[in-house]
């Protein structure tokens, strides 16, 4: 990783996320945009993620010697050169056309782990392809039929994916108010079928079927409402990666991932798209901490937006975030030179924090860095 401290000379992508979601926008036609950018409901939980943030303030320490500042760290034993991955995103081609190729190949630059959605523009292993010596993680969508999330999550162990994330808040999709009146769905146009057309066990069940649609079938089969703790079971058994389960809010659902053998958990409300007026992922977080320790690694999303963020949540007890919303602004902008711009920007902001609290590694950062206060 080049030195994060090096001010990038590019400046196509905006440092700051208002300016960069209000550049992103004039790219994109408005069903696209208001597509990624809202949240479900009257985005009561889109706001909430980030007022969490700003409940929290940095207490920081000086005269503690940070001419040497190490944003390194380790998830299920995975050496990451910071405590950041790319969350998954699909359909990212409705935002560039080279979508999951342009963020896998910037993300492969910096070491940063990309998490591919099963719902992705490209083939999970078109994106390994472009993501190379990177690390990457597939997300499973997991499909109401069992042998085709068996199906996706082999073949993304042979493409080279070190870890399964199943994204649980989505038995169904939330109340997306902007995207029912503009009547927009890029899911029901096949922007996210490459995955599901590729797959030799849903070409089998597609061809049970004489004159089935390759969409229509998608549709059939992508959600699963009846997704419970023993259907971990077949994935465990498929593959020989650590799986995470993304969308864990309860402490209860964080001790029984530890219960069922879990490998990690994402404290995520799918950045306020699914359940509008839950608690925000920064609020759920000490909560769960408290209850499962550290007998599994957490990861926590939705409205980290920049290097303090990122310090607080550490603080609170994540292992590490994602980002979602700012990579794919900086893919809509300028492509894989976006989201190179974003990572770097992000990068530099954290090791910035750092030491001006008077922390020298992600592993010192700890609840005493911070304070709760109320605006
Ligand atoms: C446009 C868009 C598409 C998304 N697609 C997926 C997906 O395919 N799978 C998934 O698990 N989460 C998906 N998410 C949720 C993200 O993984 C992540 O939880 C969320 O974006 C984090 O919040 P942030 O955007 O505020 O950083 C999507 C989010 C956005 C904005
Ligand atoms: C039926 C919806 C599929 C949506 C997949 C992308 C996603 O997770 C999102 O939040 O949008």
């Amino acid at each position: 990783m080049s030195d994060v401290l090096v001010n990038v000379e590019r400046k196509d992508v905006p440092l700051r996320f208002e300016d960069l979601e209000n550049e992103a926008q004039k790219h994109l036609d408005k069903n696209v945009f208001d597509y990624e950018q809202s949240g479900a409901g009257i985005e009561e939980t889109l706001r909430s993620n980030r007022e969490a943030f700003s409940n929290w303030k940095i207490v920081p320490r000086v005269m503690r010697d940070v001419s040497t500042v190490s944003l390194h760290t380790t998830i299920n034993g995975q050496s990451i050169p910071a405590p950041i991955l790319l969350a998954p995103v699909g359909m990212q081609g409705i935002s560039h056309p080279d979508g999951e190729l342009a963020s896998a190949a910037a993300s492969a630059k910096y070491e940063v782990p990309f998490i591919a959605s099963t719902v992705s523009s490209y083939t999970l292993e078109e994106i390994a392809e472009a993501n190379g010596n990177g690390k990457r993680w597939f997300q499973l969508y997991y499909p109401n039929n069992v042998e085709i999330a068996k199906s996706f999550v082999k073949r993304a162990e042979i493409a080279g994916y070190e870890a399964i994330v199943i994204t649980v808040d989505m038995p169904l999709i939330g109340n997306r108010e902007r995207d029912r009146s503009n009547q927009y769905s890029p899911f029901l146009l096949g922007a996210g079928k490459a995955n599901y057309a590729a797959d030799p066990v849903f070409q089998e069940y597609l061809a049970a079927k004489p004159g089935a649609a390759v969409l229509d079938e998608m549709l059939q089969t992508f959600y699963r409402p009846g997704l419970n703790w023993e259907d971990m079971k077949p994935i465990r058994d498929a593959v020989d990666l650590p799986i995470y389960l993304k969308g864990i809010l309860h402490p209860d659902d964080a001790e029984e991932a530890v219960k069922h053998g879990i490998d990690g958990i994402v404290v995520s409300n799918h950045g306020g798209r699914q359940l509008d007026g839950c608690i925000a992922t920064l609020d759920a977080l000490p909560l769960i901490k408290e209850r499962v320790k550290d007998k599994l690694p957490i990861l926590l999303d939705s409205g980290v937006r920049s290097g303090p963020d990122i310090f607080k949540a550490l603080a609170l007890g994540a292992d590490a975030v994602l980002l979602g919303r700012p990579f794919l602004y900086g893919l809509t902008i300028a492509g894989q030179s976006g989201v190179e711009q974003v990572i770097q920007n992000v990068l530099h902001d954290l090791k910035t924090t750092m030491s001006l609290s008077g922390i020298k590694s992600i592993q010192e950062i700890n609840a005493n860095a911070i304070r709760k206060t109320y605006r």
